[in-house]
C-alpha cells in the first residue's frame, strides 16, 4: 500500500513507524518533522498527509503528534477523510471494521514500540465489515459524506 506518514516531532516511535512500515513492503511517504526542512507544524504536515488520502497519492495516512489528538482534528479537516486516534489495537480494529478509517491517528507520548506493533497489525488485519447485520453501520459511514444541514 502507499501509506503517507506524518509527524510534527522527529520521535524514535516516528522513526520506528515509517521503518515498521517499510518493512512490512509498504510505499512510504514522509511529511513534517520526518523532512528535512518541511513545515513540521502538526496542523499542517498532518493535513499534507491526509491530503494525499484525498487526492489519491496515497492509499491510507498515519498522522501523528505528541498527544495524536491535532493531527487527528487537521486530518479529519480534509474531504473525505475518516481519521481515527488509536491508543490500542481493539480501538484500531474498530475503527477499520465499523468506520472504514482510512487515516490513523497516533500519540507520540502514549504509543510505545510494542504498542505501536500492537495498532498496526490489527489495523492491516481489519478489513471494513461487510456483514450484513453491519450494513446499517456502512450507511452511517456514507452518511459522513452528505451535504451538512440535512434532516
Ligand atoms: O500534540 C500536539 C498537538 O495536538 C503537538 O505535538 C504539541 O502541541 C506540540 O506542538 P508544538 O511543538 O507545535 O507546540
Amino acid at each position: 500500500m502507499r501509506i503517507s506518514v506524518s509527524s510534527d516531532m522527529d520521535e524514535p516511535v516516528a522513526r520506528l513507524l515509517v521503518a515498521e512500515l517499510r518493512r512490512r513492503g509498504h510505499d512510504v511517504r514522509e511529511h513534517g518533522a520526518l523532512v528535512p526542512g518541511a513545515d513540521a507544524g502538526w496542523a499542517v504536515c498532518s493535513e499534507a498527509a491526509a491530503r494525499d488520502v484525498a487526492d489519491g497519492a496515497a492509499d491510507q495516512a498515519v498522522v501523528c503528534c505528541w498527544t495524536g489528538t491535532g493531527a487527528s482534528i487537521a486530518a479529519n479537516k480534509v474531504p473525505g477523510v475518516r481519521a481515527a486516534l488509536c491508543t490500542d489495537a481493539g480501538t484500531a480494529d474498530g475503527a477499520r471494521r465499523w468506520n472504514d478509517a482510512n487515516v490513523l491517528a497516533l500519540s507520540l507520548r502514549l504509543t510505545s514500540g510494542p504498542l505501536l506493533t500492537e495498532i498496526l497489525d490489527a489495523w492491516f488485519t481489519a478489513e471494513p465489515s461487510q456483514d450484513p447485520e453491519d450494513r446499517q453501520n456502512m450507511a452511517r459511514v456514507g452518511r459522513l459524506d452528505a451535504p451538512r444541514n440535512d434532516p
